[in-house]
């Protein structure tokens, strides 16, 4: 498990592209046959990738240990997207079938999660996310169709994307945690412009969905303050509360968004006019 430290708009400000990408991006999120983990100290999320290719995998009591707990979700909740090949996820000896863009959301208390890929040679790859939590709230499947889905943009801006909301209040119930897949059309590049921040709540975007050779120019930074990461397949970024999170690729690409903090209110957004971006 890697641990990131949170970090100051002040601090932030003066690093330089090393320093920004030790910071803020998390480069390896799949690796077969095994999990990742970074834990960030900002809201306190953990994010990771789980590959099942060969044999099945548990974030297990190794990470209780670290922790502080007897297992890993005993204070916690998770939420899952499965972007590889069909597979499965047994919860407390309960098989859950995870297609490709499915989700599920694992509530507090679940002892054993153990990851299973359907197919070897098109292995699973189940992103997740995880917060703190304060109650159990049912585990739940939710499929593309079941996600609340918003198709915003336009061509002549480049940005004709839908945002689905999988894991939201209007779909189902949990302590903080909040996640979707946001899809841009052929052709389109921008995501999330004009941008936002949110006091309110920090911000983790994962990129995917990327010819090897694309990247994301991901922007980032306080809005009169900005700078930007070069992200490629993949790869994910922690956006802090007082950072923009936005971004143009080279292609068009895919991207999941995991929120935690104060309120679920998806639009609780302090929006900024892109005149006023420095
Ligand atoms: O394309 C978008 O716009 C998004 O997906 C925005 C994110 O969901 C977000 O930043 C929510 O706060
Ligand atoms: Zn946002």
């Amino acid at each position: 498990m890697h641990v990131r430290q949170s970090i100051h708009s002040d601090h932030a400000k003066q690093l330089d592209t090393d320093g920004l990408r030790r910071e803020f991006l998390i480069e390896k999120i799949f690796d077969a046959d095994n999990y990742t983990m970074t834990y960030n100290h900002i809201d306190r999320i953990i994010i990771g990738g789980v590959m099942p290719v060969h044999q099945s995998v548990t974030i297990g009591s190794e990470v209780g240990k670290q922790l502080g707990v007897s297992y890993f979700l005993e204070r916690r909740e998770l939420g899952v997207i499965n972007i590889g090949g069909p597979g499965l996820i047994e919860v407390d000896g309960k098989t859950w079938e995870i297609g490709h863009q499915e989700a599920l959301y694992v509530g507090m208390g679940a002892q054993s999660v153990v990851f299973k890929s359907s197919d070897a040679s098109k292995p699973a790859k189940f992103y997740y996310n995880s917060a703190p939590a304060h109650t159990t709230w049912p585990n739940k499947k939710i499929t593309l169709q079941e996600a609340s889905s918003a198709t915003l943009g336009a061509a002549e801006t480049s940005n004709r994307r839908t945002i689905n909301k999988f894991i939201v209040p209007d779909v189902l119930p949990t302590c903080q945690l909040t996640m979707g897949l946001t899809k841009l059309e052929d052709g389109n590049l921008w995501n999330t412009m004009p941008c936002h921040t949110h006091e309110r709540r920090m911000e983790v975007y994962f990129y995917f969905d990327m010819d090897e050779d694309t990247a994301v120019f991901h922007m980032m930074g306080q809005p009169q303050e900005t700078r930007h990461l070069l992200v490629h397949n993949e790869q994910a970024v922690i956006s802090p509360s007082w950072s923009i999170h936005a971004g143009v690729g080279t292609k068009r690409y895919t991207f999941i968004w995991g929120m935690v903090g104060e309120n679920q209110v998806f639009d609780d957004m302090d929006h900024v006019k892109v005149s006023e971006l420095r």
